[in-house]
């Protein structure tokens, strides 16, 4: 069958649907890979490649092009902007491809999408780059933030705030991490099948699941091709989960028969670990701001087929007057500028800004305000981001605890295994950094309220 539709023209088409529309990459992706189903898994590789990579090397790669370009990358019309940053991609990081095709191809697709005029300056362009990528004069370490910047394409207000707070080294660590390939994280659904069990069926099935050193129920994932075609997802035996992301239930650490509200749930990851953890005693209810939200949470529940969870629609903003003194736990895992996952959503670095990261310290702190009515006296509240930005971090922890003084910083030590134990900062909030630890970014800080603290006190 010839196709009517090649590779590079689905990339350009994801390309031009993310900065155009603002769509996630995640999501442009996976609706591009779940309509051409047909693809081979090599073409489906080649897609997801072209476009993950291009977009993780994007301040890079229009470096590149606006050393050898008369007109500049942010001049350039958006398809052709396009489709030479996914062809400057596939000649540095992709050796594979013949530079010669990389060039040919990108001339066609810039004839097939109406600009044949500009098939000169395409091919100028692409093959000057492919002749000259040994020898680019990148910016010295005397400019470190410029330097860091274009070697791993991070946007430079990003780099002066870790700069500000971490050493060089331990900078250069997460930003070498953010690029590498890594194997998923996903977490046993205990109540489902062991351990054991799991890596077998795993085994089976072609994946090979290896055990992490956080958790003796977190496994790396790697080898299988689409995840939904594994019968062991499908049958809900895990959940894909950062191990980070799983430490907040073992951190809050629910008792049997405990009352848990998870404010911003969705997709639901840490409601149903919750869920898991009680195995199917006490109750879990899991909220999110919309319809289609909570539609994802009640999927996972499905899925994973835990009976002690429910979901709804509710606005963290607003008091529901129902919940205040009544949980044993509340989970605050709130919206952040996510800049502890850059090396999942690699599109974020480029859409978040200094600006919405300050905003969002406004909503969370908002937030925190409302939930902490609803922990009871004794109860916990767990605080966490999936951020490295001390604002949204320690900062309004700090905060909080001027606040409302009802609540103390409680010493998690104890329920964190030996590597992790001595990267508990500041009385019990625990920083995770990619390339320092074996995880994604990540904050997680546990509240507990004093117990003959009054339901309504602030
Ligand atoms: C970090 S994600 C939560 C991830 C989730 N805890 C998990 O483990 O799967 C933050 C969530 O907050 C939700 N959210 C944002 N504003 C909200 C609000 N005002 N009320 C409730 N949920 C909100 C978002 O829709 C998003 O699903």
């Amino acid at each position: 069958m010839t196709k009517s539709i090649s590779e590079r023209e689905l990339v350009l088409g994801i390309l031009m649907e993310i900065t155009r529309e603002n769509t996630y990459s995640h999501i442009a992706l996976r609706n591009v890979l779940d309509k051409y189903q047909y693809l081979d898994k090599k073409e489906r590789a080649f897609i997801t490649r072209v476009t993950e990579g291009t977009l993780e090397h994007m301040i890079e790669i229009d470096y590149i092009i606006n050393l050898f370009s008369k007109v500049k990358v942010n001049k350039m019309k958006p398809v052709i902007r396009n489709i030479i940053r996914s062809a400057v991609y596939q000649l540095k990081y992709m050796d594979s491809v013949p530079n010669s095709a990389v060039c040919n191809e990108a001339v066609k697709l810039a004839v097939k999408k109406g600009f044949g005029s500009l098939r000169g300056f395409v091919n100028g362009v692409l093959r000057n780059i492919a002749r000259n990528l040994d020898t680019i004069q990148y910016p010295d370490r005397s400019d470190l933030v410029s330097c860091l910047s274009v070697q791993y394409s991070m946007p430079e207000w990003i780099l002066k705030k870790w700069l500000a707070v971490f050493d060089e080294e331990t900078v250069e660590n997460m930003l070498a991490d953010f690029q590498k390939d890594k194997p998923i994280t996903i977490r046993c659904n205990l109540h489902r099948i062991s351990v054991e069990e799991l890596q077998r069926k795993l085994q089976e099935e072609g994946a090979k699941a290896v055990a992490h050193p956080y958790l003796p129920y977190a496994l790396s994932l790697s080898d299988y091709d689409y995840l939904r075609d594994l019968q062991s997802f499908r049958d809900g035996d895990f959940t894909v989960q950062d191990v980070s992301s799983m430490l907040v239930t073992e951190i809050a650490d629910p008792q049997k028969g405990a009352r848990v509200i998870d404010v911003c749930a969705a997709p639901g990851g840490k409601s149903i670990h919750m869920a898991d953890r009680l195995e199917g005693s006490g109750h879990v209810e899991a909220r999110d701001l919309t319809d289609y939200k909570v539609e994802l949470i009640r999927e996972n529940i499905a899925r994973t087929a835990v009976t002690n969870v429910e979901a709804r629609v509710w606005d963290a903003t607003v008091t529901e007057e129902q919940s205040r003194g009544q949980a044993d736990v509340v989970v605050a895992d709130l919206p952040c500028s996510g800049l502890g996952v850059l090396g999942k959503k690699t599109d974020l670095k480029y859409k978040m800004s200094e600006e919405t990261s300050e905003e969002l310290v406004h909503l969370q702190r908002k937030i925190l305000s409302v939930v902490q009515e609803y922990v009871k006296p004794g109860g916990t509240l767990i605080y966490s981001t999936c951020t490295i930005n001390p604002m949204e971090n320690q900062e309004n922890v700090r905060w909080f605890l001027e606040q409302y003084p009802k609540f103390r910083l409680a010493d998690i030590r104890d329920q964190l295994c030996e590597p992790l134990k001595n990267s508990v900062t500041e009385k019990g909030m625990l920083q995770l950094l990619p390339g320092v630890h074996e995880s994604d970014g990540f904050f997680i800080a546990k509240l507990t309220a004093r117990k003959n603290a009054s339901v309504s006190s602030s």
